[in-house]
């Protein structure tokens, strides 16, 4: 089976590696290549890396150009993708890598994103349970943020069978990458190199309901969060430390039981081994996840903490597990657990 697929946002940090994952994938051909700004310049002027595609040449993101394909990705921005996805057919396996379709609840779409919601989708993150069975043969996928993907990775678990109860605390540094290429001050390389700083804190960051809906689908009960944002110094990476409180005769080996039962038939997710804690080197440019998990019984809580890479994992890796899914093909066809190092 070879699909054609076709990418919208092809000169953007998650269409870039995107392109990347899908060079390598054995049954897609990559098809049409969309831009805004840059439509009409040639893809190996804004990802010089990616050699073998340097001179195709960016079109603008139209159902025009995007017509003829079997998969259309869509690496947007927030907002952007709605009005597109409709006018693709509905035998089309549409890829969001933006937010637009990931909430289930319109108001916490309205309250975070400032807009109408557009609807839901099959939510994109295979590990969760139930995922997969909604993932399978849909022709419509929201791929999740990539802070909810190293978190609700890192405390389903828990949550699912009962090991913690009430609010989940999470302080999360990601690399500055994950903030896409337009130019911010904040993120001038003056301002980044050498620094690490806090953002959207407070509860107002547009992943709190994401990781809440996740967690609480998990738990079978309304879970709340605390999540603090970081932005670190490095082009990529996230590492996600997690903690809620420990229920009743919770033990370390109970915890650590729970997280290798979860991930134990997982292809992409490693518990490591006790005595190694996750760091985002390890999974620089990879699908993998890494996780660690401790019980702290001074403070009564079930610490976890996750690395992956916000561009890999955290959406155009996790893309392509997804459509593999949906497609009937083999979940890791095309994505490695191979990092770069050092
Ligand atoms: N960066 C990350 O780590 C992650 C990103 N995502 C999501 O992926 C999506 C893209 O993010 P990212 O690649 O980082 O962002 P970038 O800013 O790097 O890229 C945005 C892309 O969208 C195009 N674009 C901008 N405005 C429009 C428009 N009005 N209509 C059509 N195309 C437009 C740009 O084209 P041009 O260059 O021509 O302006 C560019 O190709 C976002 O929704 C983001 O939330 C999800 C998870 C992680
Ligand atoms: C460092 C940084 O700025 N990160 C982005 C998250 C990027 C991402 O994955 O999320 P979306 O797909 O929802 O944009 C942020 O905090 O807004």
């Amino acid at each position: 089976m070879t699909v054609r697929a076709a990418v919208a946002g092809a000169s953007g940090y998650a269409g870039g590696e995107l392109l990347r994952t899908l060079l390598t994938h054995p049954e897609v051909e990559i098809g049409t290549l969309t831009a805004n700004s840059n439509a009409g310049q040639p893809l190996g002027a804004l990802q010089p890396h990616l050699t073998p595609l340097a001179e195709r040449v960016l079109e603008p993101t139209t159902a025009e150009t995007l017509a003829g394909h079997d998969v259309v990705f869509l690496a947007l921005p927030h907002g952007q993708s709605a009005a597109v996805a409709e006018q693709l057919g509905p035998d089309v396996l549409v890829v969001d890598m933006g937010a637009d379709f990931r909430l289930a609840d319109a108001a916490d779409w309205e309250r975070f994103y400032g807009s109408e919601h557009a609807g839901t989708w099959p939510y994109g993150l295979p590990e969760l349970p139930g995922a997969r069975a909604a993932l399978a043969g849909t022709k419509r996928i929201a791929v999740p943020g990539c802070y909810p993907t190293a978190v609700s990775l890192a405390l389903f678990p828990a949550y699912a069978a009962g090991l913690v109860e009430d609010e989940a605390v999470i302080v999360a540094a990601s690399g500055t990458s994950g903030a896409g290429k337009a130019a911010k001050p904040h993120l001038l390389g003056s301002e980044v190199m050498g620094s690490m700083s806090p953002y959207g804190v407070g509860g107002v960051h547009r992943h709190t309901p994401e990781m809440i809906q996740n967690l609480s689908a998990a738990a079978g009960t309304r879970v709340s969060v605390s999540f603090t944002p970081t932005l670190a110094p490095m082009p990529r990476g996230i590492l996600a430390t997690c903690s809620a409180k420990a229920r009743p005769g919770v033990t370390a080996e109970s915890v650590r039981a729970t997280y290798e039962k979860a991930f134990a038939d997982e292809p992409f997710v490693r518990l490591l081994p006790e005595g190694q804690w996750p760091a985002t080197a390890s999974v620089y440019g990879s699908n993998a996840v890494h996780v660690q998990v401790a019980h702290d019984p001074g403070s009564g809580r079930v610490i976890v903490i996750s690395a992956i890479d916000n561009l890999t994992k955290g959406t155009a890796g996790g893309a392509v597990q997804s459509m593999n899914i949906a497609l009937g093909l083999p979940e890791e066809l095309g994505l490695s657990t191979i990092g770069v190092a050092p």
